[in-house]
């Protein structure tokens, strides 16, 4: 089922917040979404779930609309996060799963289950109140997921949590998609959408700057990257024709280069001056292409 948008505009007022977004997200992957704040995601989000109406242009679901009829097949994490703080943790996961056409029964297993793989089944009995923050993000997550929906949307699922429990939902995320889940996430961070994500789209000023396949994007970006190791100055590389920028490293340096051909003059450069102990010609990464097109970096 795939999910497309077509020329998708969204006004406020005057603003346009999303202007003629026109994007495809492949059933059964996980699609990234990227853009600085107020770059247009959560609005997206929202129109794709029929909490706004867009201002202009169509969103199909498996060629058909997205209405509140589906919502026992979609999943959502909202970026407000938002529980019901007295409520118990499984009472309340219960509620939610019930709303979505689960039985009791399947959903007390489910429940189960998500709190055991996620370290948390001492929570089971708890007030939501007196979880900490990421806990309470966990079984946010959970309830988003109980119901095995075929298309989750996640708003920032990994902010504010610590790396042990990131490594957790990415996990989670990872193996949802292979169980056949089709998944939408948005992030600020470039090297989760590079680890989770085939397809992305980065957002700017509500108009997509780039969009397609990772692989795809990178090769037609043109500029690389090089690392050397060494053990000698190599700040004279940066005069090298072709040489985009110069960072030192403590031993060594890195280089971005307008195109591969240029990592030949650079290896030419290197001979003779010392021990070179790595030379490495890395594809650009997501953080760089995002610098070059929307000119901030979030890091
Ligand atoms: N209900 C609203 N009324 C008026 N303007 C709005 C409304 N909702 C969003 N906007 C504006 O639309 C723009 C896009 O907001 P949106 O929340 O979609 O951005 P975002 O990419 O999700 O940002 P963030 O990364 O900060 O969450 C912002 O400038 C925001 O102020």
């Amino acid at each position: 089922m795939t999910l497309r948008l077509k020329e998708v505009t969204k006004k406020f007022g005057s603003f346009t917040a999303v202007d003629h977004l026109s994007i495809e997200i492949p059933e059964k992957q996980i699609f990234g979404f990227l853009g600085a704040n107020g770059a247009g995601k959560t609005t997206t989000f929202r129109m794709i779930l029929g909490l706004l109406d867009q201002t202009g242009g169509d969103i199909s679901w498996n060629n058909g609309n997205i209405g509140y009829g589906e919502s026992h097949l979609i999943g959502y994490l909202p970026e407000e996060r938002g529980l019901y703080p007295k409520l118990k943790v499984q009472d309340q996961l219960v509620y939610l799963a019930k709303l979505r056409g689960m039985k009791k029964a399947d959903a007390l297993k489910e429940i189960d289950g998500w709190l055991e793989r996620f370290k948390v089944p001492e929570y089971k009995h708890k007030k939501v109140e007196e979880l900490s923050k990421g806990n309470q993000q966990k079984i946010q997550f959970i309830s988003a997921v109980l119901h095995k929906p075929k298309l989750l949307i996640l708003d920032e699922p990994f902010s504010g949590l610590d790396p042990v429990n990131v490594e957790m939902l990415k996990k989670a995320v990872v193996d949802l998609k292979e169980a056949g889940t089709s998944i939408v996430f948005s992030s600020h961070r470039m090297e989760h959408v590079e680890e989770l994500c085939e397809h992305l789209c980065i957002l700017h000023h509500g108009t997509p700057v780039v969009h397609g396949r990772l692989k795809e994007i990178k090769k037609s970006f043109g500029k690389k990257n090089i690392r050397v190791h060494a053990d000698f100055d190599t700040s004279y590389l940066e005069n090298i024709r072709g040489v985009t920028k110069y960072k030192p490293l403590s031993e060594g340096c890195e280089l971005q280069i307008e195109s591969e051909e240029i990592a030949q003059d650079v290896f030419g450069e290197l001979h003779g001056k010392g021990f070179v102990r790595t030379f490495d010609l890395e594809e650009p990464t997501l953080n760089d292409i995002f610098i070059e097109k929307v000119g901030a970096s979030y890091e």
